[in-house]
């Protein structure tokens, strides 16, 4: 059997790819040994990460062939837009972040990068490029919450940062976006294959980013 469309875009990142799920990071979140001020400096940017985010959603929403698509992608959307953001807030006051710090922390450049990336991709009015930043962003995400030893810390910031994305409506939906990149990817292949590339580039550079800026 030929390899999967969306297997081959993975494995021509394998090595960034890598490095990412295996990160610091998720192995300080896993064992619950990440400071405290890292974990606020990732919150505090991947928290304004969901705005563009939700852009790509409905630019994929927009763009798909598919009525049956749009209803998987548009039930996704309601629940990132109503359970998701209590997670960000608890964990903000748990950690002693307040609306003050957030605010004024800037953008850092993996933030910004990524921003723009899926204000491009959706942009594009291309399904497949949509796709390709969507399996990027929750393809990964499973694949390193997948990879956290069990049983999870104990605290309720490091533990739901896990279950958020290894979860079994999480699962279901990556499998999604896989059979869809399978099945619209290969008719723009080169698009597609940019656009992941710089997702996963991203990805990796966002968790450094990480340690290189805390809030203090
Ligand atoms: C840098 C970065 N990349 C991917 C994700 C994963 N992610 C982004 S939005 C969303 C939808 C609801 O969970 C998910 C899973 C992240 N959080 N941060």
């Amino acid at each position: 059997m030929s390899l999967r469309f969306s297997e081959s875009l993975r494995q021509s990142c394998e090595v960034t790819w890598t490095r990412a799920v295996e990160h610091r990071f998720v192995r300080e979140l896993g064992d619950g040994t990440i400071a405290d001020d890292v974990m606020a400096a990732y919150l505090i940017q991947d928290h304004r990460f969901l705005d563009s985010f939700l852009v790509l959603l409905g630019a994929a929403i927009a763009s798909s062939d598919r009525f049956e698509s749009r209803l998987v992608l548009g039930r996704f959307t309601g629940m990132v837009c109503g359970e998701e953001n209590t997670y960000f807030l608890r964990a903000f006051e748990a950690l002693g972040v307040d609306t003050e710090t957030r605010t004024r922390a800037p953008d850092t450049a993996p933030t910004a990068g990524f921003k723009a990336l899926m204000r491009e991709a959706a942009a594009t009015r291309s399904y497949a490029a949509t796709l390709a930043v969507l399996n990027v962003a929750e393809g990964l995400y499973l694949d390193w919450a997948q990879r956290v030893p069990r049983p999870l810390p104990t605290h309720f910031v490091h533990a739901e940062w896990v279950t958020l994305h290894d979860n079994p409506m999480f699962v279901e939906f990556v499998a999604f976006l896989r059979a869809e990149l399978d099945r619209v990817g290969p008719d723009d292949a080169a698009l597609a294959q940019d656009f992941f590339q710089r997702a996963v580039d991203l990805e990796l550079a966002f968790f450094d980013a990480a340690y290189a800026e805390r809030t203090a």
